[in-house]
């Protein structure tokens, strides 16, 4: 006979958004099982954002070495040990993990099963030898790599973000299929670190950003000498001898591209195949659990975060979906999710940073606008580091409301967060101007974006008058 929990809540899934509802429930002292069948930690910590960015760490080492002369510093070509590499991530993921571990969840009061969850009535879960009849569900079971259907791919062997940051070896030419942030990011890095990187994207590469950044972004990473072919429809991927060959049509015509690796990078599916979503009446598409703004789904004791909503994939955005869903289950207040000013980042080098609208969706919805911008050239702090590309946009109506803001250049993730307090709080252009900044600071180029709105206002001949008269007393 299985045994029966009775929580006030229960968490399926111990990624970015179920750990986060688990330890907020837990924190007002509701009790809580959390039911994960994987390691701790989802994706994020062990097959997305951790490892990825530990590889883009050490890629931009290697980087730096290369581009050192420039400083006046002679160092040779670096050498790149890549199973020292793969340690160095791993070292990462472990560091990190006891934040996510069972036992920090057991100090924290929650119950931790770790065994596959399944509904078996609109009410009650089955995981291992357990039945789970909670008041409230959480379902946090987020997404897995889109495998596309392409003739002849499953004769070759690739590799997906479940399996890359386990590779010990130099790739020597990887095609990566996907040009969406972990296609670029992993790009990237496998250049720096010594592959010969080919990206097959069958749209606009990063196409939710502001076109503007993103071609600045492309021809960046195209000057490093990464290909990046776009609207390229694949056929057929294949084996050739020891190698991979990809046949692509583009513009009428067809073309073939042969590496010794492959990656896919071409999306994510959301995971809802065993959890039995019928027998609890819960509506879903292929898209993930279709959700109310509170986040609740079709069954009203249940509520879905994070990606297997297919809302917006980001650990930020989970986290968020968390605390909306606790607001709403724990307090029963009318909280809804709002994904208008959550920012993105794709952490290439440069970084790639938006929030809100970007031009083309702003001009769509608002017509005229305020386009606002300033480059890194134009920054001291910038010289001082030789971090002179890119530069910071600002999209606003005329009348000076913010909608959106990107910025592509070093450490654009830090810089857009500014951007996303002014969005989020209705801070308006002139309170951004007014910022007294540190100097030298990349966070100077905000407030100078901002200026820009007020310019036009020093040409202005009625306060220019003014300020003349004024000039008159002493
Ligand atoms: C290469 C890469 C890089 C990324 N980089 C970033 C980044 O820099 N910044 C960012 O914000 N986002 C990034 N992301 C996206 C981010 O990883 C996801 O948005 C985030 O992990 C989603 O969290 P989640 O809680 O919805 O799902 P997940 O983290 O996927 O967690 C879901 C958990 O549910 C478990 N589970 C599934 N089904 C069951 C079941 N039936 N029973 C029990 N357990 C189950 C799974 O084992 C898993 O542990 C990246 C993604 C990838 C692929
Ligand atoms: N820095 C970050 O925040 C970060 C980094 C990596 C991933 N992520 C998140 O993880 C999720 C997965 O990332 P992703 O880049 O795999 O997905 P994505 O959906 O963002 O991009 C996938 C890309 O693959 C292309 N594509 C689809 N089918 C194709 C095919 N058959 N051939 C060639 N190209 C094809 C699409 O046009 C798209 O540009 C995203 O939702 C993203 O938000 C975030």
């Amino acid at each position: 006979m299985p045994q029966l929990l009775t929580p006030d809540i229960c968490v399926i899934g111990a990624g970015s958004g179920g750990l986060s509802a688990a330890a907020i429930a837990a924190a007002f002292g509701v009790s809580v099982v959390l039911i994960e069948r994987g390691p701790m930690g989802g994706e994020c910590l062990n097959t997305g954002c951790v490892p990825s960015k530990a590889l883009l760490a050490a890629a931009k080492r290697a980087h730096q070495i290369r581009d050192a002369e420039k400083f006046g510093i002679r160092v040779g070509n670096p050498g790149i040990d890549h199973k020292a590499v793969a340690e160095h991530v791993a070292g990462v993921v472990a560091a990190i993990a006891p934040n996510d571990s069972v036992e920090r969840f057991n100090g924290l009061g929650v119950d931790v099963i770790k065994a596959s969850a399944r509904f078996v009535d609109p009410d009650i879960v089955e995981a291992a030898d357990y039945q789970i009849k909670a008041r409230r569900f959480v379902i946090a079971t987020g997404s897995a790599p889109l495998i596309p259907p392409i003739p002849v791919l499953d004769r070759v062997p690739f590799f997906t973000n479940e399996t890359i940051f386990q590779n010990t070896h130099r790739l020597p030419q990887l095609i990566i299929l996907g040009g969406g942030p972990a296609g670029l990011e992993l790009a990237q890095a496998h250049k720096r670190l010594g592959s010969e990187v080919t990206v097959v994207e069958a749209g606009k590469a990063l196409s939710r950003d502001d076109d503007e950044l993103r071609q600045y972004l492309l021809n960046r990473l195209r000057d490093e000498g990464i290909r990046v072919q776009e609207n390229a429809r694949v056929e057929r991927i294949e084996p050739f001898g020891n190698n991979i060959r990809v046949v692509f049509a583009n513009l009428g015509r067809t073309y073939s591209i042969e590496g010794t690796h492959l990656l896919l990078a071409v999306g994510r599916a959301p995971v809802v195949a065993d959890l039995n979503l019928e027998a609890a009446g819960i509506d879903y598409s292929e898209r993930g659990i279709q959700v109310t703004s509170g986040l609740r789904t079709s069954n009203k004791r249940v509520y879905a975060i994070g990606d297997v909503t297919g809302e917006v994939n980001l650990t930020h955005a989970a986290n968020y979906h968390a605390s909306i869903v606790i607001k709403n289950a724990l307090f029963r207040l009318p909280a809804k999710a709002d994904h208008s000013t959550i920012p993105w980042v794709t952490f290439t080098d440069p970084e790639v940073a938006h929030v809100g609208l970007t031009e083309d969706a702003a001009r769509a919805r608002y017509g005229k606008l305020a386009i606002l911008r300033w480059p890194y050239a134009e920054n001291d702090r910038a010289q001082a580091e030789r971090e002179t590309g890119g530069f910071v946009k600002v999209i606003a109506s005329r009348r000076g409301k913010i909608l959106g803001a990107g910025i592509v250049g070093a450490q654009a993730g830090e810089l857009i967060q500014m951007w996303s307090l002014a969005m989020q709080k209705g801070i308006s252009l002139k309170a951004m101007q007014s910022i007294v900044s540190p100097y030298p600071t990349l966070s100077e180029m905000n407030k100078r974006a901002a200026l820009n709105y007020f310019a036009p206002s020093a040409q202005n001949p009625f306060l220019r008058r003014i300020i003349a008269l004024l000039a008159k007393f002493r």
